[in-house]
């Protein structure tokens, strides 16, 4: 049997990195997926491996089960239903099977989401033998959500296969989970990406398993619905960044300036309670399109300030706001920061001609532009006879 797992990566329209301290978030999954597909060979056949290739960078891990037995059957398990965090001892344990496999050293930081992948798959599936394939539409360690996705296409796929999850395998296509094994799902993955982030607020991976747009604040999700049409420019400085260092930066400088940030988080939770009211009031006489959008562009450029004083920008960063600018066009850091995108936000009125314009500017830094679908589907499953 073959499963086939996709979840959204994402944009952060207001509120990331507060949104690890408690403050409102407001985020969107894009039109950009992660997939994941999971064969498991049937029970009579000789193949006693688990393998994970990870089809984009031409990567395979595999080990024989036996050896997953050894270094990891004190973990127990599968325990599908029960969401649990890898303690540091597991990791430890985790982190044997994966220095065995000699990652090179510029790609060591594909470590983490393997290390998460041996978590959730002998977690949620027990040690079985499987093969499991992963590419992915997004850009790695961007601001785009890809460690989120990995993880929701991870445990959608796992969940899927489980015998927790009670879904008609015969259905044809594309399928959704119903609501109680979406908060599973969301559990689990939320499980993954604390391997990778450290302290993730949880944000990414709940717009990915939950897809459209949604608002967030300490683990509670509001899903809200635009009522305008919203066009963003999403620019890739491609200056690689570790979301996992990025959080722990703002957390030092939180424990040396307590009483400042505290303000600055509570300034970034007014901003996104804002932006939502902005996005979901329609449009009327008093309130315009036009009058709408230099909302959310002020609003916009007053959280970009804020992520400046938690030391999250970068060099490359201000260029884009500064190319933008000249446009008259408002920019923001989207996702951890520190390099990675950057959100425009290109009004309805705006002129192609302005756009091919400061899109040809922001090519010749060096920069990778994309205008991604906001506000799509969540995480999907979809069955297929193994060939
Ligand atoms: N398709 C993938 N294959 C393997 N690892 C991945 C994939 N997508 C994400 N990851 C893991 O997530 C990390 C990037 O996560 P992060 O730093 O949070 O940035 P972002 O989530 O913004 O892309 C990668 O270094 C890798 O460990
Ligand atoms: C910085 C943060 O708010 C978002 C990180 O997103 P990304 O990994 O950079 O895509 C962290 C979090 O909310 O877990
Ligand atoms: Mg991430």
């Amino acid at each position: 049997m073959e499963v086939k797992a996709r979840a959204p990566g994402k944009i952060i329209l207001s509120g990331e990195h507060a949104v690890v301290h408690g403050s409102t978030a407001v985020a969107a999954s894009i039109g950009l997926c992660t997939y994941v597909s999971l064969q498991v060979p049937p029970s009579n056949e000789n193949d006693d491996r688990l393998t994970l290739q990870l089809k984009d960078m031409a990567l395979e891990f595999s080990w024989p089960i036996g050896r997953i037995k050894e270094a990891l059957s004190s973990l127990g398990g599968p325990f599908p239903s029960t969401p649990t965090s890898c303690s540091a001892e597991s990791f430890k344990l985790i982190l044997a099977l994966i220095e065995e496999q000699n990652i090179l050293e510029e790609k060591i930081s594909l470590a983490s989401g393997v290390s998460a992948f041996l978590w959730l798959y002998t977690s949620i599936l027990g040690i079985k033998p499987a093969t499991v394939v992963v590419t992915s539409d997004l850009p790695l360690g961007s601001g785009l959500g890809s460690s989120a996705a990995l993880c929701v296409a991870f445990s959608a796929a796992l969940l899927a296969c489980s015998d927790t999850v009670n879904i008609d395998m015969k259905q044809e296509g594309w399928l959704v989970f119903g609501e109680s094994e979406l908060e599973l799902l969301n559990k689990w993955a939320f499980e993954g990406e604390k391997i990778i982030h450290g302290k993730p607020s949880g944000i990414d991976n709940t717009v990915s398993t939950y897809g459209n747009m949604i608002k967030f604040r300490s683990g509670n999700l509001t899903r809200i619905k635009s009522s305008m049409p919203l066009k963003m420019l999403i620019t890739n400085t491609k200056v690689g960044r570790n979301t996992k260092a990025l959080v722990a930066g703002v957390s030092e400088r939180t424990l040396r300036n307590p009483d400042a940030m505290s303000s600055v988080f509570n300034a970034v939770d007014s901003i996104s309670k804002e932006l939502a009211n902005v996005i979901q009031t329609p449009a009327s006489d008093d309130l315009s399109i036009t009058a709408k959008e230099e909302k959310l562009e002020e609003l916009m450029e007053m959280n970009h300030g804020l992520l400046q004083c938690m030391g999250v920008s970068h060099a490359s960063i201000e260029t884009v706001l500064r190319t933008t600018l000249k446009y008259k066009l408002a920019s923001k850091l989207t996702g951890a920061g520190g390099g990675g995108c950057v959100l425009t936000l290109l009004p309805t009125l705006l002129s192609g001609t302005i756009v091919d314009k400061v899109i040809a500017e922001l090519e010749s830094c060096g920069f990778q532009c994309l205008i991604a679908g906001i506000g799509g589907n969540g995480a999907e499953i979809c069955f297929s006879a193994s060939s």
